[in-house]
């Protein structure tokens, strides 16, 4: 059988590494595929830059609609991002019949809805394994390894740029800039590294999973986003005074009234397995109600990691694009004519989570008493209380200390109340600092 013909829409740093790796292990993707797998086409505005990365017999041009015209080609890899041409790109390529591959996390997270709806009429395959958490396998672990379960919820450190920071910050004392840059130059950041760092990478990628893990419809904009911008580093010093360790979390989850889609920094507690995740590394941790908790862990982004799940995108497809369209593994998991329709995401305010509050107060008699007592009025029950010695926040003679309080769940939206009680207190000095809590169990 003639092999598989492949066009490549963009040889950056993932068509690159996909391109690479690719022709090393031609042989043994071969023999698992069935037929060979061949990239004969490449796009990239840089042909120049393209032409050195393929060496000669691969057919470089400037006009990815050039790729999507030629009918020898059976696959297009969408790889430069972001959501305009690789929009229009991915549904000419739909319209063609092309099946295609992407790691577009973006373009996915907000229209998939239309794209996999013009996939499932035209009857070709978008496999996104790539778009979330890069080599790790989540996509294939929720979609097909977990469908037996009931999924209760998903955490996950699914920004290695992000996590990259917090780590470097932590470890090595570097500033914040600093590590940003050196992210950059190692390939983890996106084209806009404000889509990192702002939390709009991961929310992206934990839409996707939460589409996948209870079958609703991708709705990044009902997403809550907040990134590691704001995060001060005295947060990071008290949260490990009180056993825990500070990551930038997705979180998805079944609650009671609707699902929660949320992506903030959270306190972890440090002995969890997701506290000690390092560096660019990803972790995403599944809970289902059959198999339990699950852990999948690994590079999150970067070049080659990333080109392994495009690739094992396109031996699926290799596998599977003869099968009757019907009988495939659904794009989002659920056959499309039976997503739950009644399973809301819910507003911020509803959601019930439990919280890091870091309050800067006068150091005088009763400023404790008069928190507690205002919290335990508003229903929101304290599991643990840290008060530094104010010589040692302020310097010697402060009238000025730190206090701490976490607590347990709590409905967001009646903290929300009880803050701006507490921040209208004459001994409340500063903003008060909310972060939330996962104890993941
Ligand atoms: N870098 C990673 O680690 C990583 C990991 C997972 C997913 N992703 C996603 O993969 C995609 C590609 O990321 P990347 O890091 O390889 O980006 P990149 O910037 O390194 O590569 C993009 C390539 O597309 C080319 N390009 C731009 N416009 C084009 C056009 N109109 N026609 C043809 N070529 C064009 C550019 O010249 C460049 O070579 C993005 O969607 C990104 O979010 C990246
Ligand atoms: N910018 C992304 C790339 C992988 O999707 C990250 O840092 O995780
Ligand atoms: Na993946």
């Amino acid at each position: 059988m003639k092999p598989i013909q492949v066009g490549l829409l963009g040889i950056g740093t993932v068509g690159s590494g996909t391109f690479n790796v690719l022709k090393r292990n031609q042989e043994e993707i071969k023999r698992r595929a069935g037929r060979g797998i061949e990239i004969t086409m490449v796009a990239d505005l840089d042909t120049e830059r393209a032409k050195a990365a393929v060496g000669g017999g691969v057919q470089v041009v400037s006009d990815a609609r050039a790729v999507i015209a030629n009918p020898d080609i059976d696959i297009v890899i969408e790889l430069i991002g972001g959501y305009g041409i690789a929009k229009q790109l991915v549904m000419e390529a739909i319209a063609a019949g092309k099946h295609v591959v992407t790691a577009n996390k973006a373009l996915l997270a907000v229209h998939g809805t239309e794209i996999f709806e013009a996939a499932q009429q035209k009857g070709v395959m978008v496999a996104f394994e790539a778009a979330v958490a890069g080599g790790i396998p989540i996509i294939k672990a929720l979609r097909e390894g977990l469908t037996a379960n009931s999924i209760q919820w998903i955490a996950g450190i699914i920004n290695g740029t992000t996590n990259f920071i917090l780590s470097e910050m932590r470890d090595k004392g570097l500033d914040f800039g600093t590590v940003l840059k050196e992210a950059q130059r190692l390939g983890y950041a996106e084209a806009d590294p404000t889509f990192d760092i702002e939390g709009v990478d991961a929310a992206h990628k934990v839409t996707l999973m939460s589409a996948i893990a209870f079958g609703i419809p991708v709705q990044f904009s009902k997403a809550h986003v907040e990134g590691i911008t704001k995060l001060a580093a005295q947060d990071i010093k008290y949260a490990e005074q009180l056993g825990y360790r500070i990551k930038l979390l997705g979180v998805t989850k079944r609650a009671k009234n609707g699902i929660e889609l949320r992506v903030h920094p959270s306190l972890v507690p440090a002995k969890r397995l997701l506290a000690n995740v390092e560096g660019a590394m990803n972790a995403v941790v599944v809970h289902g109600d059959a198999v339990g908790t699950t852990l999948y862990y690994g590079k999150g982004a970067g070049s080659e990691p990333t080109a392994s799940a495009v690739i094992a995108d396109l031996v699926d497809i290799t596998r599977l694009h003869t099968a009757d369209a019907a009988q495939r593994v659904p794009h989002l998991a659920f056959h499309p004519n039976a997503m739950n329709d009644h399973l809301d995401v819910l507003p911020m305010r509803e959601v019930v989570t439990s919280y890091y509050l870091r309050m800067r107060v006068a150091d005088e008699a009763g400023v404790l008493a008069r928190v507690t007592g205002l919290l335990a009025n508003a229903g929101i029950s304290i599991d643990a209380v840290l008060q530094r010695e104010a010589d040692e926040v302020g310097g010697e003679g402060s009238t000025q200390t730190d206090l701490i309080i976490l607590t347990h769940d709590t409905r967001e939206g009646t903290v929300d109340d009880a803050l701006a009680e507490l921040q209208a207190l004459p001994s409340v000095l500063a903003p008060i600092v909310r972060l939330r809590k996962e104890e993941l169990s």
